[in-house]
C-alpha cells in the first residue's frame, strides 16, 4: 500500500503506459531513492559528528586559552595561595581580603599578616584611580608575604577555586566602587561591584565549606539626608543622597538575607571618610595635597546657605583596629550545605572619629604641613550626591569591639603628608611617580 502511494507520487498515472514497465521502473527508482535517503542519512551523521567535534574543539580552545591567558590558576598559583594563607600563630585566622590592593585593604592585610594570620588578597586593579598606586601596594604586601590575586569578585569560578584551595575562616570584604560623586559619571560600575559583585561573593561564601564569617565595608553615606546628630546605627538610612550610598545600603539589606537564609555571620562597618598614608587619590585630602603642591587651584564646596561642609575624618590606623576587632569578635557562620542550622550573628557598626572637621579647616592643616598657600575656589556644593556633614556616634563599636579612635585630623594629616612626600617626592613639577 505504502509502495503504491510512493509509486503513484513518483509516477503520476499517465494513460497509455504499460503497467509492468511502470512497476519495474518504479522499483528501480525507489531503490535509487532509498539509496539516496541512506546517503543523506550518512551525510547528516557526518555533519553532526563534524559539528560535535567542532564544538568540543572550541571548548578546548576556550579552556586552554583561559588557562594560558587568565591571571589565576595552575599549581604554582595554588602554592602561592596556600603559602599566603598559612596561619603562623595559635588560634590565628585565615582571611580572604577583597580589595586588598585598595587603601583600607592594604592596611588591614598588613595588620593581620603582622600578627600571624593567613591572608590572601583579591583585587581587580581597576583604573578608577591610578593602578600604579595599587601595584605599589601589592608589592608592599608581597614584601610581607601577602599574595594578591588579580581577579574580580564577579568571577564566581575564581571565588569557588579560592574557597576550594583554602578553608578561609573569614572574609574581609573591602572591594567596592568607592567615591560619592563619581556615581554621576559611571553608575553601572557601582551596580557591578557593590551589588552584583557582592552577591557573587556571598553566593561563594554560602556554598563554601566551612562557611567563612564576613566583615565588610558599608559607609557613613548610608545616613544620607539624616540630620539627627551624631549618626547612630539605629537612625534612618532610607534616604540616601547618592547612588554610591544606595548601593551600600542595598549591601546591608543583601547581606541580611544571606544571614537570614544561609546562616552567614555578617558584620557591616560604616566607615567615616577614612584617610591616611597610601590613601585614595580621588579623595579631597589627597587631591588637595597634589594640587596645592603643583600650584593648581582647589575647589572647596560649601553648603547652599554658605555653611562649611564637615566630615568626621577617621584615620586609617583607627579603622584598621576596628576591622581587626570586628574579625576577632565575629562568630562563626552557622550554615552547612547551604542550610542554616541556627541563627547567625548580624551586626552593623559606625567606625568614625566622633569629631567632625570642616573642609576649610582641613585645607588650613594641609597648607601648614605643605608650607604652601592653597589657591581656593569656593563653590556651592553641586547636587551630585554630597551630604553637608557626617558625625559618628561610636558607642556601639566602643562597647562591643573596644573601638577607640586615637588620632585626630592634625596628627593623621601629618603622617599622610610625610608619606605623600616620601612616595611622590617633594616637587611634583620636578618629576616623580604618576598619579
Ligand atoms: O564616609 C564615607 O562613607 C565616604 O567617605 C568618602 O566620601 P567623602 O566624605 O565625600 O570624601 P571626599 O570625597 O574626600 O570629600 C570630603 C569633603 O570634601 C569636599 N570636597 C571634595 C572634593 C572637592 O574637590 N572639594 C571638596 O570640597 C566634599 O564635599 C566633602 O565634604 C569616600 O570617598 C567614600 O568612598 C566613603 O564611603
Amino acid at each position: 500500500m505504502m509502495m503504491r502511494v510512493i509509486e503513484d507520487e513518483l509516477f503520476p498515472s499517465t494513460p497509455g503506459k504499460v503497467k509492468i514497465e511502470r512497476t519495474h521502473a518504479a522499483s528501480r527508482q525507489f531503490h535509487r531513492c532509498f539509496a539516496s535517503t541512506s546517503t543523506l542519512f550518512l551525510w547528516a551523521l557526518l555533519l553532526i559528528a563534524l559539528t560535535a567535534s567542532y564544538l568540543s574543539f572550541q571548548s578546548f580552545v576556550d579552556t586552554s586559552s583561559r588557562y594560558f591567558t587568565a591571571s589565576w590558576g595552575g599549581l604554582h598559583w595554588e602554592r602561592q595561595i596556600r603559602a599566603s594563607a598559612a596561619v603562623r600563630r595559635d588560634d590565628g585566622i585565615a582571611v580572604l581580603v577583597t580589595g586588598a590592593a585598595g587603601f583600607v585593604g592594604t592596611h588591614v592585610s598588613l595588620a593581620l599578616r603582622r600578627r600571624g594570620d593567613g591572608v590572601v588578597g583579591l583585587d581587580n586593579f581597576n583604573v578608577y584611580y591610578d593602578p600604579s598606586l595599587k601595584k605599589a601596594r601589592k608589592a608592599l604586601l608581597a614584601g610581607h608575604g601577602v599574595f594578591v590575586v588579580d581577579g574580580d569578585i564577579n568571577d564566581a569560578r575564581l571565588l569557588a577555586k579560592l574557597f576550594d584551595t583554602v578553608p578561609f575562616t573569614h572574609v574581609m570584604h573591602l572591594a567596592a566602587q568607592a567615591g560619592v560623586r563619581y556615581a554621576i559619571e559611571n553608575p553601572a560600575s557601582y551596580v557591578h561591584s557593590n551589588v552584583a559583585g557582592l552577591v557573587t561573593l556571598l553566593e561563594a561564601c554560602k556554598s563554601a565549606d566551612p562557611q567563612p564569617a564576613i566583615v565588610w565595608a558599608s559607609s557613613s553615606s548610608v545616613y544620607g539626608l539624616n540630620d539627627k546628630v551624631p549618626f547612630s546605627e539605629s537612625d534612618r538610612t532610607d534616604r540616601p543622597a547618592s547612588l554610591y550610598a544606595a548601593t551600600k545600603k542595598a549591601g546591608e539589606e543583601i547581606t541580611h538575607i544571606y544571614n537570614h537564609i544561609y546562616g552567614l555571620s555578617i558584620t557591616g562597618l560604616r566607615f567615616f571618610t577614612v584617610y591616611g598614608p597610601w590613601g585614595r587619590p580621588d579623595m579631597a585630602y589627597f587631591s588637595f595635597t597634589r594640587n596645592i603642591l603643583q600650584g593648581k587651584p582647589i575647589t572647596v564646596y560649601r553648603g547652599r546657605d554658605g555653611t562649611d561642609l564637615a566630615r568626621d575624618f577617621t584615620y586609617i590606623d583607627d579603622i584598621v583596629k576596628g576591622c581587626v576587632a570586628a574579625l576577632d569578635t565575629a562568630e562563626a557562620s552557622t550554615g552547612i550545605g547551604r542550610q542554616k542550622r541556627r541563627p547567625a550573628q548580624y551586626r552593623i557598626y559606625n567606625l568614625g572619629n566622633t569629631s567632625p572637621v570642616t573642609v576649610p579647616a582641613l585645607v588650613r592643616i594641609l597648607e601648614r604641613y605643605l608650607k604652601v598657600k592653597a589657591r581656593k575656589n569656593m563653590v556651592e556644593m553641586p547636587g551630585n550626591g554630597d551630604v553637608p556633614f557626617t558625625h559618628a556616634n561610636i558607642s556601639l563599636a566602643r562597647a562591643e569591639l573596644g573601638y577607640k579612635p586615637t588620632t585626630n585630623l592634625e596628627a593623621g594629616l601629618k603622617k599622610f603628608v610625610k608619606w605623600y612626600l616620601s612616595y611622590y617626592g617633594y616637587s611634583r613639577r620636578a618629576g616623580g611617580k604618576n598619579q
